[in-house]
């Protein structure tokens, strides 16, 4: 059955750190969702391998930087956005370079399970936190 609605393919990491605290970011307040908690990442470009658009990002929002190869799939989160369907695939990383920084978010923040749980995050994304927990890969 069509929605007649456009796909949005989007990719967002889990960025782990060796204390299992997973890298959150939030939306700057000019953007959709002002002010929201959000996994970094973004939309897949044409051309682009999903895990080349986001080392793509990650270098561009924190200034990390990702080998492709080095990306988990972890879960995925399939809903309407507005006037288009999201296709949120999330990975995540537990190697990098560089010390990330919010280069285009408002704010970045280390947080476990119980902390993610608290933050006001996009409804995408409410799922993707709960497969997080349920993979055992951060404390709860
Ligand atoms: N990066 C990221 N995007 C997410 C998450 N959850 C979620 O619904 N999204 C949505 O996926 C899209 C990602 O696009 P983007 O980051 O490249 O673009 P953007 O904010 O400029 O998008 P916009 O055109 O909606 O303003 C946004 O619509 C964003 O709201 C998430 O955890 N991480």
């Amino acid at each position: 059955m069509s929605t007649g609605y456009p796909l949005l393919l989007v990719v967002a990491a889990a960025l782990i750190d060796s204390e299992g605290r997973v890298l959150v970011q939030q939306r700057a307040p000019d953007r959709s969702m002002p002010g929201l908690w959000e996994f970094p990442g973004g939309k897949v470009e044409p051309g682009e391998t999903p895990e080349h658009a986001l080392a793509r990002e990650l270098v561009e929002e924190l200034g990390v930087t990702v080998a492709p190869s080095a990306f988990s799939p972890l879960a995925f989160a399939s809903e309407a956005l507005g006037e288009r369907h999201l296709l949120l695939l999330l990975y995540a990383a537990r190697e990098w370079r560089g010390e990330p920084m919010a280069l285009d978010a408002s704010a970045i923040r280390w947080v476990n399970v119980e902390e993610m749980r608290t933050l006001a995050m996009p409804p995408a994304d409410v799922p993707l936190v709960e497969a997080l927990a349920a993979l055992s890969l951060v404390p709860a």
